[in-house]
């Protein structure tokens, strides 16, 4: 599939959740005021929501934006996009079964989608799992990407959730209204509802593939640290949000023309714009998207006995209004210095409250280090015991303890929920699961039970 290419040089600003002010031309932002009567170089003034405005200043969130057309001429009249696989994004009963999926085929060729056909990122978003729902500003849907063609002129515009994009497989170019991010595998990106974004090919990327959890509740936080104190697990100051970049208007107006997709209460609608969304010449404010290297995770973990629950990993959550119950905990594994004396060092047997989905970007994960590969997933439903595999259980009760750096280059991850969800007729599919699994990983555990040895 033909790819046009895009450079990854980008700059950024830095912090979590700062107020930035960035001007792609000199003097764009009006000096002292947001809504002047007249702004710099003819553009308008206008304002972008991520909170209810009555929300307390700490947890508020809004920007500015000085466009060259407003928003509006960029949406309605709306109409259905047909999705290739709308249908198969429906929720079907679920059984609380232990799934886990083999990697996605890229592009996922099937019932919608034909062989050779291209596909884009809006097009290749196949819903796995879902719960809640948006008009409710309540649940997560977590899906796997798979596109070989880049979103040249067409842009979505999510009114449901938050999109966090984990790449597993090729560069990408995430451009957005505020502007561009480069987005490899090993960093992870944020685009808020009510922002525009594209999600482009970086050069020598044709083809891509990874995992995207969309939240309905409110937005993406660091968690707080606790009696860990001021530094540790992801810092600040290591989130970059873009600096504003926009698209000229190119002289022949049909180069301008753009599809914006909007996705509202779980439904895809297009419109056909003239120009191009990505027109804001200059932001100021607290509600921006932004990209995250994996790398500068700062894995804390026990160094004397005892396994941590994995919430030590999280790199961002969303919460609920009950305190410490997360609609979506965002957590990592990567590599480690394993020293816990004696300790079962791998995740432990469990049945946990919360839903677990989990992906492996690289390398393996230590509950199982076959069977689990990276583009594929797992689910383990609230509710639905699991743990290591026979393999792992017997690695881990028979190797010495000593020091042990794991997990070297890999990154596993989960995206974990505590609402329920239902799989989509999509995750059903026989052809993507695998369906040795539960049998293959804990089938062979034996009794080891003797009441006469203590
Ligand atoms: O199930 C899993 O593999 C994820 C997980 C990891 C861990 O270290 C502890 C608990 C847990 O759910
Ligand atoms: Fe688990």
């Amino acid at each position: 599939m033909a790819a046009a290419a895009s450079s990854t040089e980008f700059e950024y600003l830095t912090g979590f959740n700062n107020h930035f002010a960035t001007e792609a031309l000199p003097g764009a932002l009006p000096k002292g005021k947001n809504s002047p009567q007249n702004c710099p170089y003819g553009l308008y003034a206008e304002q972008l929501s991520g909170t209810a405005f009555t929300r307390p200043r700490a947890t508020n969130r809004r920007t500015w934006l000085y466009r060259i057309r407003p928003s509006v001429c960029h949406s309605g009249p709306f109409l259905p996009y047909p999705h290739p696989t709308a249908a198969l994004s429906e929720s079907v009963p679920t059984p609380p079964s232990q799934l886990r999926w083999k990697p996605l085929p890229i592009p996922i060729v099937g019932e919608g989608v034909s062989e050779g056909e291209g596909i884009d990122f809006v097009r290749g978003l196949n819903k796995m799992a879902s719960a809640g729902e948006p008009s409710m500003k309540a649940g997560v849907a977590f899906y796997i990407y798979t596109a070989n063609e880049p979103m040249t002129r067409t842009a979505l515009k999510n009114a449901d959730g938050d999109f966090l994009i984990v790449p597993q497989s090729g560069e990408l170019i995430v451009k957005t209204e505020m502007g561009s991010m480069h987005v490899p595998p090993g960093f992870i990106c944020v685009v808020q509802r009510g922002i525009a974004f594209s999600v482009n090919f970086a050069e020598g990327t044709t083809a891509v593939r990874g995992y995207v959890c969309e939240v309905y509740d409110g937005h993406f936080e660091i968690p707080d640290l606790g009696p860990i104190g001021a530094n540790g697990l992801a810092n600040p100051r290591d989130f970059e949000s873009p600096v504003a970049a926009y698209d000229a208007d190119a002289e022949d107006p049909a180069d301008n023309a753009f599809v914006v997709v909007h996705k509202f209460l779980g439904a895809l609608y297009e419109t056909q714009a003239s120009h191009s969304p990505f027109n804001v010449v200059a932001w100021h404010g607290n509600y921006a998207p932004w990209r995250y290297n994996l790398d500068n995770f700062n894995v804390i973990n026990s160094v004397s006995f005892d396994h941590p629950d994995p919430c030590i990993f999280t790199v961002v959550t969303v919460q609920t209004a009950e305190p410490g119950r997360a609609a979506l905990d965002f957590v990592v594994f990567k590599e480690r210095w394993s020293v816990a004396t004696d300790t079962f060092r791998p995740p432990y047997f469990h049945t946990n409250c919360m839903t677990e989905f989990m992906g492996l970007i690289t390398g393996r994960y230590d509950a199982k280090e076959e069977g689990f590969l990276p583009g594929g997933a797992s689910l383990h439903s609230a509710g639905s015991a699991h743990g290591p595999d026979v393999d792992a259980f017997t690695k881990a009760t028979t190797s010495d303890l000593t020091p042990d750096f794991i997990s070297e280059g890999a990154i596993a991850f989960m995206f974990e929920s505590c609402y329920l969800t239902h799989l989509s007729k999509f995750a059903l599919d026989e052809n993507l699961l695998d369906t040795s699994y539960t049998e293959s990983a804990w089938g062979p555990f034996e009794s080891n039970f003797d009441p006469t040895k203590p």
